[in-house]
């Protein structure tokens, strides 16, 4: 488990291009150790604002995004194309726009794929698809991605583990079929505490002030199945990326001055 760290910045726009610049330099890193890089991406504003702000990055032209496999944190179990999935706004903000390799964009299925409307189907087909993904080297049955991201949800949930729901609860499991979610669409897919515990860096995006008291909590000693964030660590790094709205009820010894 490696203790948060927290980098706070002037605002929301500022906190997405520096976020994004930061995962331009970790993916080119990775790329460079080890021919490829792995990435989850997160849904959510916060997320999305990084992804559009990678777009409008010209040093997006560094990455080899050729070698990049993509991986989803979370999804809203609706039908393919729906505006409201994760996948389909990471496309628009960025990806449409970038020269992935499709075989390595590993979407969560949609609720009228192969599965069906079974979202515990889905998300059994997905831990296939990341177990397959998994060498030796990994350990486990989760690929070791290099960034996994997460947008911490006002109520303190990531990815789709929302307080107190059987979801946050999971040991076993790496991913779940999510029922009665508090935001909808009730019904999702999420990877768990345990797949998440898998990722080199754990990234917990958080700006605008209805995130200032999630933060404050999860960052104050909170049990995870109470407050999801509070779970979410990486093997090697957990960064809290904030906005001064976001952390304005933390304590200041917490983190140096946000830029000016
Ligand atoms: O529904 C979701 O919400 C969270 C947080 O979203 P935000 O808009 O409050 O930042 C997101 O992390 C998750 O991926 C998404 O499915």
């Amino acid at each position: 488990m490696s203790a948060p760290q927290l980098v706070v910045h002037r605002d929301k726009e500022l906190m997405a291009q520096a976020a994004a610049a930061r995962l331009i330099t970790k993916i080119v890193d990775a790329q460079a150790a080890r021919g490829h890089a792995s990435v989850v991406l997160t849904g959510g504003r916060n997320g999305n604002g990084l992804l559009a702000a990678l777009a409008d990055a010209p040093a997006r032209d560094a990455i080899d995004w050729s070698r990049l496999d993509l991986w989803w944190g979370d999804e809203r179990f609706l039908p393919e194309g729906d505006p409201e999935r994760n996948v389909t706004q990471a496309f628009e903000a960025l990806l449409a726009s970038v020269p992935l390799t499709p075989s390595r964009v590993h979407a969560m299925p949609a609720s009228d794929g192969p599965c069906g409307n079974d979202a515990d189907a889905a998300a059994a087909t997905y831990a296939g698809e990341l177990a397959a993904a998994a060498g030796p080297e990994d350990h486990g049955p989760v690929p070791t991605f290099d960034v996994l991201m997460l947008g911490v949800g006002p109520d303190t949930h990531v990815a789709s583990l929302f307080p107190e729901l059987p979801a946050v609860r999971e040991t076993e499991r790496t991913v779940v079929g999510v029922h009665g979610a508090p935001k909808p669409p009730p019904t999702r897919i999420s990877l768990t505490l345990p797949a998440i515990r898998a990722a080199r860096e754990v990234w917990l995006l958080a700006a605008g002030e209805d995130k200032a008291e999630a933060a404050e909590i999860a960052l104050s000693g909170a049990g995870e199945i109470q407050a999801p964030a509070a779970g979410a660590y990486g093997r090697s790094r957990t960064l809290w990326l904030l906005d001064a709205a976001a952390a304005s009820r933390l304590p200041r010894a917490l983190y140096p001055p946000a830029s000016p």
